[in-house]
């Protein structure tokens, strides 16, 4: 067990970088207890290959997040030897894997094929230690929304919310009021696993509560 003086002396602390633009991703490893030392979003193409399935989708673009934010990170001298963490969400429904919506058509196209049904929700995590081990953690959470009427459906879109979430809604919003069954994680669907993001950072050595004594 460690000392208390290497639990709170933060210099001693191993650093983490989130390799992503996400606000949702940051407040839930905030959640947490965990506050990265950099955000090195990486910009990466999400068109999904010929026959790929969701699954495969998820971890090639969790893993090409890392090894992007690792390349930016090995060159920085105060990152050097950082822990690198990213993520990727994919919404399905049967196969067919939905949009990020980007335009309010999209977000319509996505709510059409949710409403009164059961979809999937994908993350796959990925965490790059200071040793260069890839490790990942594949997510899958089953949400059935209720059947929308017109006015929930035109409503919500008119809210913007959809705006760059996969499959053009967001369990954390005002589409939480549409879900009437949820079996998994909850947050894997806001896009963040903690239960599994935890356990990875945890079981490679990142101190995951070490400052869990300032919570309060
Ligand atoms: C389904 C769902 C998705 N989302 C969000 C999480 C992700 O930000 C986004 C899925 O797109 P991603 O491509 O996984 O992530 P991103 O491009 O937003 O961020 P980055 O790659 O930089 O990490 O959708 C919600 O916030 N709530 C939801 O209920």
């Amino acid at each position: 067990m460690a000392s208390s003086s290497e639990v709170s002396n933060p210099s001693a602390r191993s650093k983490l970088v989130l390799a992503s633009a996400s606000p949702r991703r940051l407040a839930l490893l905030q959640q947490a207890g965990i506050e990265p030392d950099a955000l090195l979003p990486a910009d990466v193409d999400e068109t999904p290959l010929k026959n790929e399935s969701a699954k495969e989708l998820a971890k090639r673009l969790a893993r090409s997040k890392a090894e992007v934010a690792r390349r930016v990170a090995r060159t920085r001298e105060d990152l050097a030897n950082s822990y690198i963490l990213s993520a990727d969400t994919v919404v399905v429904v049967g196969k067919r894997v939905l949009p990020k919506a980007e335009v309010a058509d999209e977000a319509a196209g996505c709510l059409r094929l949710l409403s009164g049904r059961q979809h999937r929700v994908y993350t796959s995590v990925c965490l790059i230690t200071p040793k260069d081990t890839i490790r990942e953690r594949f997510v899958e959470t089953r949400v059935r929304f209720k059947r929308l009427s017109r006015d929930e459906f035109e409503r919500y879109i008119a809210s913007g919310e959809w705006r760059g979430k996969a499959g053009g809604y967001a369990i954390q919003g005002l589409a939480g009021t549409f879900v009437v069954k949820l079996v998994g994680s909850y947050t894997n669907v806001v896009g963040l696993p903690l239960y599994e993001s935890v356990a990875l950072l945890d079981g490679e050595g990142y101190p995951v509560r070490s400052s869990w004594l300032d919570a309060a």
